[in-house]
């Protein structure tokens, strides 16, 4: 019979030389950082790390073991980069910004630009960010919003990027990656549609509710339970409470934010309608100035991967190596390169941080089109 304790303690043997012989290596890999310190040769050598993964893997004897060999030193020349990026990290070597940091992001005398109408949850949003009076417009669709900041008729605009429910907004990622503007804030809605209707009116009094189709879906609970009501579709929730707000009749009532029962002066009749009482958008606040403020603490970028094994988990290393707490990973296709992905990745940290400048320059060297969409 095999003696199990006996095989460990020769396990154990083997793996205190690979550490030892790691540490050999790792050695001569931060020989290898200070030639490249010294010559400006970039970290990344790919065809270098595919001839040793080539060579390497046909030294095994079976093909399980190649596999094998080949994740191994994907993984050991990995930690080997990262440990030269410090370096160059610790030698001062700093890798070019377009980001300016500044004390804090300025909500005073701006003008901000949302998608939607007056009682939208965007307005909601925008009005929660930056306060009451802030100056402000609307636009018919989220890429007017984004043209208007470019143009500069606007200092931010508010557009809506996640739905607890419903996912991501997709548009408004392809949007991000078309516009050089930058993300430098957040603010989440609870979207809780209310029952709203004229000052007077009593749920009694309700004979026809007016609302996007949507809500009146979000709302079906609550409707289910008043069969005698008239269910209209409306086109946006916002427009069924001005419509309830210009006709002054009592049976009528709309399904809308609490933002648009109060913009149009209407009384709320019942709250917690949506079946989803979680439900929640999350806005971002866009500009054109590349700045972030100095106590940011998350971070947006965006990168390209190639069609290969591995790239997408090369890249997480990064992240995890430099000790950064993923938030968000979402994948975009990318147009007209059918089956490849642009990658949307939100972790926690400031773009002063060590760790951050670490985890980008490794990226940038190593994935393509690395975007920072903003810092906030
Ligand atoms: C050590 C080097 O730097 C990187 C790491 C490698 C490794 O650990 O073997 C190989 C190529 C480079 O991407 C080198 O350039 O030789």
């Amino acid at each position: 019979m095999l003696d199990l304790g006996k095989m460990r303690d020769e396990i154990d043997v083997i793996d205190s030389e690979i550490v030892r012989l790691f540490e050999k290596r790792m050695k001569i890999c931060e020989n290898v950082a200070q030639f490249k310190i010294e010559t400006g040769k970039p970290v990344f050598d790919k065809s270098r790390e595919q001839d040793k993964l080539k060579t390497l893997g046909a030294k095994a004897g079976s093909d399980f073991n190649r596999c094998g060999v080949e994740e191994l030193f994907q993984q050991i020349m990995s930690i080997s980069r990262k440990r030269q990026y410090q370096l160059l990290q610790e030698n001062g070597i700093e890798e070019p910004s377009d980001f300016t940091k500044i004390d804090f992001i300025n909500k005073e005398n701006v003008t901000v630009v949302y998608q939607g109408v007056e009682g939208a949850y965007s307005y909601g949003a925008m009005k929660t960010f930056f306060g009451e009076d802030v100056k402000n417009y609307h636009v018919a669709t989220w890429k007017d919003a984004m043209e208007e900041i470019k143009f500069g008729r606007a200092d931010y605009a508010v557009l809506p990027i996640e739905n607890s429910t419903a996912g991501i907004v997709q548009d408004n990622y392809d949007l991000l990656t078309k516009y050089d503007h930058v993300i430098v804030g957040e603010q989440i809605i609870r979207c809780q549609h209310v029952l709203t209707a004229l000052p007077g009116a009593t749920l009694s009094d309700i004979r026809t509710v007016y609302s996007h189709p949507q809500a009146l879906m979000q709302c079906r609970e609550f409707l289910d339970a008043h069969k005698e009501w008239h269910q209209k579709e409306w086109s946006n929730t916002a427009a069924a409470a001005k419509k309830v707000s210009e006709e002054h009749d009592l049976s009528q009532a709309a399904i809308s934010s609490s933002y648009a029962a109060e913009y149009f002066g209407l009384n709320i009749l019942s709250e917690n309608i949506f079946t989803n009482s979680d439900n929640s958008t999350r806005f971002i606040i866009v500009a054109k100035k590349k700045v972030y403020a100095k106590d940011a603490h998350k971070i947006s970028v965006s990168y390209e991967l190639p069609h290969e094994s591995g790239s997408l988990y090369n890249s997480l290393s990064h992240f995890i190596y430099n000790g950064l707490n993923m938030t968000k990973i979402e994948s975009r296709p990318i147009l007209k390169r059918n089956w490849e992905y642009r990658f949307f990745v939100d972790f926690e940290g400031n773009l002063s941080d060590s760790a951050v400048k670490n985890a980008l320059r490794g990226l940038r060297s190593e994935v393509q089109n690395l975007r920072v969409h903003g810092n906030y």
